[in-house]
């Protein structure tokens, strides 16, 4: 949680946390890779609430569930704003999309149009057949390269998401538009992350001139507007070039171009920019709990044997699970909750800016401010143990965190949770994961994240094989209903 200090308050104490040095404050503190190892480090000495500054600008940090549900979900109306994020937000251009949009009308309007298409899981039931036939064609590529399996993960994230906001239809190799938003979505990645950039610390330097020595990132910069604004462009002048050839198949842009009578040019900015916004946050997050997916499996074979076991019971060996087979899948859901947890996406969270003066557990929030291994709330954190979720007396679910807080909560997740069960449910029923073996030596990864707003497992090596001949022949089919007898 960010948040600008205008003048000192005698109203309350700050929360504690590391000394703070005339004029620089913390900056000598703040990591600049994997932070969320140094905030967790801070909360074991400073507690849940732990305040940093950097050249007068104070940054809150939330060490656990309770204290951010308390203050993000609970008191969402002053806590929903975004602070401004130099290089990401301004000098990249990520403030046109919604995660970066101040708290406001345009958020809600957007946040509107993103509950219409894939807010519920009614809205979203429209796209189970895309997301089934995506997932079944992702199986075969599997089956065909499984060496590549983080670019299968990627296209299919890739091709889910197009087809959703744009009713575009990825090319099998190398497609244009998802490599674009890949290489987008990572440059988001790295532009937000708290100690990236020293510009997003000391906003000053936003205006010292690029050929000044150590102002490279003014060029960085300069380079992610453009593939950033090419993202946006790309799609949705393809769409408006298939609606005039009465060829564009139903999807959000085009619903929404097609409804406006009078489309001003602010109008089609926010269309424009509200299905970047869709399909940049589908595109990277999914991939990387679906990869963490498959790294849990070749870590952890009772669990996989188990689920396996699951399916056979309930779906069978004649066809691939689907979406109507959920309810009678517990194990299933526990793994795609565990992987949640297990897997933290997005470390660090996004930021959220609080918007007056508070007082919470005797500390003052200042106004204008911006957890899944706990072990008081999960026993053996960092074990991967599904099992956690079922029986009376559950562990809390990570879906309370893991999509963050109020009314910046993710509006993505229905999708996301679709897109991982199924993932889940379509790979485990047809593939072996295990570990990878070479000259009998057997390589086993170590689960480690990489850096950025957006963390991925760090690439591993495993052997995916076909469970079996028939499950062999069911990847191969051209539907994945087919019932042999
Ligand atoms: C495993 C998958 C995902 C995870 C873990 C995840 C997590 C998050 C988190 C933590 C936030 C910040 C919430 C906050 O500020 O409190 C967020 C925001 C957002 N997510 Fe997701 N997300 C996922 C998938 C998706 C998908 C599939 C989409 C789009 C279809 C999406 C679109 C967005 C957008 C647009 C925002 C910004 C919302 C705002 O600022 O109001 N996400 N997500």
């Amino acid at each position: 949680v960010l948040l600008k200090k205008f003048a000192s308050r005698k109203a309350a104490p700050l929360p504690p946390g590391p000394r703070k040095l005339p004029l620089i404050g913390n900056l000598l503190d703040m990591p600049t890779e994997q932070e969320w190892f140094t905030f967790t480090e801070w909360g074991k000495k400073w507690g849940d609430i732990v305040s940093v500054s950097v050249f007068g600008q104070q940054m809150i940090i939330l060490n656990s569930a309770e204290v951010a549900i308390d203050m993000l979900d609970k008191k969402s109306s002053i806590y929903s704003d975004r602070p401004v994020m130099q290089m990401g937000g301004e000098l990249v251009g990520w403030k046109n999309t919604l995660v970066l949009t101040p708290y406001g009308d345009r958020l809600r309007n957007y946040r509107r149009l993103f509950h219409q298409c894939i807010g519920s899981p009614a809205s979203m039931s429209e796209f189970h057949p895309v997301e089934e036939k995506e997932t079944h064609r992702f199986l075969k590529n599997v089956l065909a390269r499984p060496e590549h399996l983080a670019d299968h993960v990627r296209r299919t994230a890739g091709a889910i998401i197009l087809r959703i906001s744009h009713g575009y239809e990825v090319q099998e190799d190398k497609d244009p538009f998802v490599t674009l938003a890949d290489e987008a979505t990572e440059q988001f990645s790295l532009s937000t992350a708290p100690g990236g950039f020293l510009v997003n610390l000391i906003p000053a330097l936003r205006h010292v001139p690029a050929w000044v020595p150590g102002a490279g990132f003014k060029k960085t910069a300069a380079s992610w507007a453009k593939t950033l604004a090419m993202m946006a462009d790309g799609p949705h002048e393809w769409v408006k070039e298939q609606m005039n050839l009465g060829t564009a198949e139903a999807s959000f842009t085009s619903r929404l171009l097609g409804e406006a009578s009078d489309l001003t040019p602010e109008r089609e900015h926010n269309i424009k920019w509200s299905a970047a916004s869709l399909y940049s946050g589908g595109a990277d997050t999914t991939v990387a709990a679906i990869y963490a997916f498959f790294l849990a499996m070749a870590l952890h074979p009772d669990v996989m044997r188990k689920a396996q076991e699951e399916i056979d019971v309930v779906v069978g060996s004649n066809r691939l699970p689907n979406f109507s087979d959920r309810d009678a899948l517990p194990y299933i859901n526990a793994i795609v909750l565990e992987v949640l947890r297990w897997h933290t996406v997005t470390p660090t969270g996004v930021p959220h800016r609080v918007t007056e003066d508070n007082i919470h557990n005797g500390y003052l929030i200042p106004k204008d401010t911006g957890m899944s291994h706990d072990p008081k709330v999960y026993s053996d954190p960092f074990n991967f143990k599904p099992e956690r979720f079922l029986g009376p007396q559950p562990e809390q679910d990570p879906t309370v965190m893991c999509f963050g807080f109020g009314r910046r909560i993710c509006p993505g997740r229905v999708l996301a949770d679709a897109s991982l069960f199924i993932s889940c449910a379509m790979s485990l029923a047809v593939f072996e994961v295990t570990k990878f073996v070479k000259d009998g030596v057997t390589n086993t990864p170590t689960p480690e994240q990489t850096t950025g707003t957006i963390s991925h497992p760090k690439p591993f090596m495993c052997t995916i094989r076909p469970r079996s001949t028939k499950a062999e022949q069911l990847i191969k089919s051209e539907e994945p209903y087919i019932v042999w007898e």
